[in-house]
């Protein structure tokens, strides 16, 4: 059985995506406001909106940290962004779901997430998203990794020069894929599982599609930066 050892440059590699995933987190207030007191609809919408508009930011400092990322044509770079813009909030959102929480906090925030205005059909495909990320139990490296490998996917509309994404991709695989046959040695499979997670990721980009056209209809508003990363209004 051949020794998968981590190279040097794919240590520093790692070491450099985990530290921009780390450094830019999304600010826990807005996220324990989530928690707080009773909430209408409307204002978990809004909190929801926050939060969404506070990821985007986060999401752009973290690729900016990539490496290759900035050397990349410019148009991509946008194009990858918001090929990835959806993906990445709900990777993150499974993140923050499946996080400890003191007990309880959970039910109480999967319950303002039902109750802000998302239709009943695209909850399932969510929650079961959140719950199957959670299972994996994913240390902070794979998290970082699997975000970065989710942003560089050569095959996002409007991307011009694929080859270059993919040579900033395939590093990335490389690692995390080595990360999980030393992590996880009684789990052979398990590099598998996370990238079939990735594969979920692109059905949920329909259902945030159906999901934006079905607030636009009662009205809902977006931030400016929402409607920018998601092409609406
Ligand atoms: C952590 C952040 C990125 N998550 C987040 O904002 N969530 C969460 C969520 C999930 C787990 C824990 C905490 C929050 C559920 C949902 C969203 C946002 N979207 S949205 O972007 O479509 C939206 C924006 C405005 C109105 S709806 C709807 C569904």
């Amino acid at each position: 059985k051949e020794k998968v050892k981590i190279t040097k440059e794919q240590q520093a590699l790692m070491k450099v995506v985990v530290e921009a995933y780390n450094r830019h987190q999304i600010p826990q207030d807005v996220a324990k406001k989530l928690l707080q007191e009773q909430y209408s609809e409307e204002e978990n919408f809004l909190l929801l909106t926050e939060m969404a508009t506070s990821q985007v930011q986060v999401l752009v400092e973290f690729t900016k940290n990539i490496p290759g990322f900035l050397s990349l044509n410019h148009e991509d770079q946008i194009a990858l962004l918001k090929g990835s813009a959806v993906e990445a909030m709900f990777l993150r959102s499974a993140q923050v779901f499946s996080r400890k929480m003191p007990n309880g906090h959970t039910e109480v925030l999967e319950e303002r997430i039902r109750k802000s205005g998302i239709s009943e059909e695209f909850m399932t495909p969510m929650f079961n998203f959140y719950k199957s990320i959670g299972e994996l139990h994913m240390m902070q490296e794979e998290q970082a990794l699997l975000t970065a490998i989710a942003i560089l996917t050569p095959d996002r509309p409007y991307v011009k020069d694929q080859q270059a994404v993919e040579r900033l991709q395939e590093p990335m695989l490389d690692v995390l894929r080595k990360l999980c046959v030393l992590q996880h040695p009684q789990e052979p499979q398990y590099f598998a599982r996370l990238l079939g997670r990735l594969t979920e990721l692109r059905t949920l980009n329909h259902y945030h599609a159906e999901m934006l056209t079905s607030w636009r209809m009662n009205d809902h508003k977006f931030t400016p930066l929402l409607c920018e990363i998601w092409d609406v209004e």
